[in-house]
């Protein structure tokens, strides 16, 4: 099936299915004019089939920008598999990622699957097996992705709030786990004050604790006062419901699509709230996939990662003051593709 978004060349949504191996798949395939397709491999239930094609398509999207922002040689990709609610493990598993591998293979690498909600490097490892390039290293991308989440958290703390670093800054980190724990230590050490929340109150507790701040719970952590809120647990967490309610003036973190749709943007910009695009914020975790691919040292890797500060900076000096920063970050977006067709 092809699909037409926009005027971006090379949308494709692949519909895999095999009955036999209990695998029913979208593989979404979006702008490629920079490179091969990247982008992880979710699995969870959904809905309906549209509903997984939809979030496919809508997370390869940000896959395109992701790398277009992060000047990365990838286009967007992603797919999810459609988990039926039942623990899979064992055999019957590896029948499943045996199957979506052949379907990966018979892209011709133009899909480079990665490790994403649910799903494993041994699961990664079963999709290679079957002749698929998979680019997933055996190391955790996640202190990466931490440190670029802070490197962008910086760079706007001091280019929208105008302080100079995170001292006495409060950023208020929804969700402590392999990100959002690192983002804490960096903020922590930086001189911020911390405010952790976390489904596990025992870890945001234990965390806080040893770091000087405080916990809530989890039902008041995007509404705690704070300067900076970092969402870095689940998606779309910043709802039309939630805007009017944030006491934050920043919104920097790491979870993908953390805006519930499209027009969230705009309505927090409305309450004077500068949202730092999640994927310009969070590319740490697909520059150290490549970095890995590329064999380059944790030097080179650690400076194109603190180069997304970099990025923020410039981003904020182009949207101009009270400006929007996904805007600016399509618009950047949209021209590294335009010149890469013209490459
Ligand atoms: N790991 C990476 O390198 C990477 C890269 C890019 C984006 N991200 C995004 O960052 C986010 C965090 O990823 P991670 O690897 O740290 O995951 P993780 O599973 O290690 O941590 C998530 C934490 O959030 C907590 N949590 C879950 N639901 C919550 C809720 N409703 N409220 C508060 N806490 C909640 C969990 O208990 C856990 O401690 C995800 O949205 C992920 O997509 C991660």
């Amino acid at each position: 099936m092809e699909t037409h978004l926009d005027p971006f060349t090379s949308h494709q949504v692949i519909t895999v299915s095999d009955p036999d191996a209990g695998l029913r798949a979208v593989i979404a395939l979006d702008d490629l004019t920079l490179g091969p397709g990247f982008g992880g491999v979710r699995m969870r239930p959904y809905p309906t089939p549209a509903a997984a094609i939809e979030e496919a398509q809508r997370l390869a999207r940000a896959m395109t920008f992701k790398h277009a922002l992060a000047e990365l040689p990838y286009g967007g990709a992603k797919s999810v598999i459609v988990a039926d609610g039942r623990g899979l493990e064992g055999d019957a598993r590896r029948r499943l990622f045996e199957a979506f591998g052949d379907a990966v293979a018979r892209t011709n690498g133009r899909y480079i699957p990665g490790v994403d909600m649910a799903t494993t490097l041994a699961d990664m490892s079963v999709v290679r097996e079957r002749g698929a390039t998979v680019y997933c290293a055996d190391a955790d991308p996640s202190p990466w992705t931490a440190r670029g989440v802070y490197a962008a958290m910086r760079a706007a703390v001091r280019g929208v709030l105008d302080s100079p670093d995170l001292s006495g800054v409060r950023v208020a980190v929804q969700g402590v786990g392999a990100v959002g724990g690192e983002l804490a230590r960096l903020v922590a050490a930086d001189g911020g004050e911390l405010v952790l929340a976390d489904v596990d109150a025992n870890r945001a507790e234990t965390l806080a604790a040893e770091l000087g701040g405080r916990a809530v719970p989890t039902s008041e952590i995007a509404t705690t006062e704070c300067d900076v809120f970092a969402p870095a647990a689940i998606a779309r967490v910043v709802t039309a419901d939630v805007v009017p309610q944030l006491r934050c003036r920043l919104v920097a973190g790491a979870a993908n699509d953390t805006l519930d749709g499209p027009d969230i943007d705009a309505a927090l910009l409305a309450r004077g709230i500068t949202f730092v695009p999640d994927y310009v914020a969070n590319a740490g975790g697909v520059i150290h996939e490549h970095a890995r691919a590329m064999g380059w040292t944790d030097e080179r890797l650690a400076e194109a990662v603190d180069a997304i500060g970099d990025r923020v900076l410039d981003l904020v000096a182009e949207a101009g003051p009270g400006g929007s920063l996904v805007d600016a970050a399509e618009r950047r977006g949209r021209a590294r593709l335009a010149a890469g067709a013209g490459a």
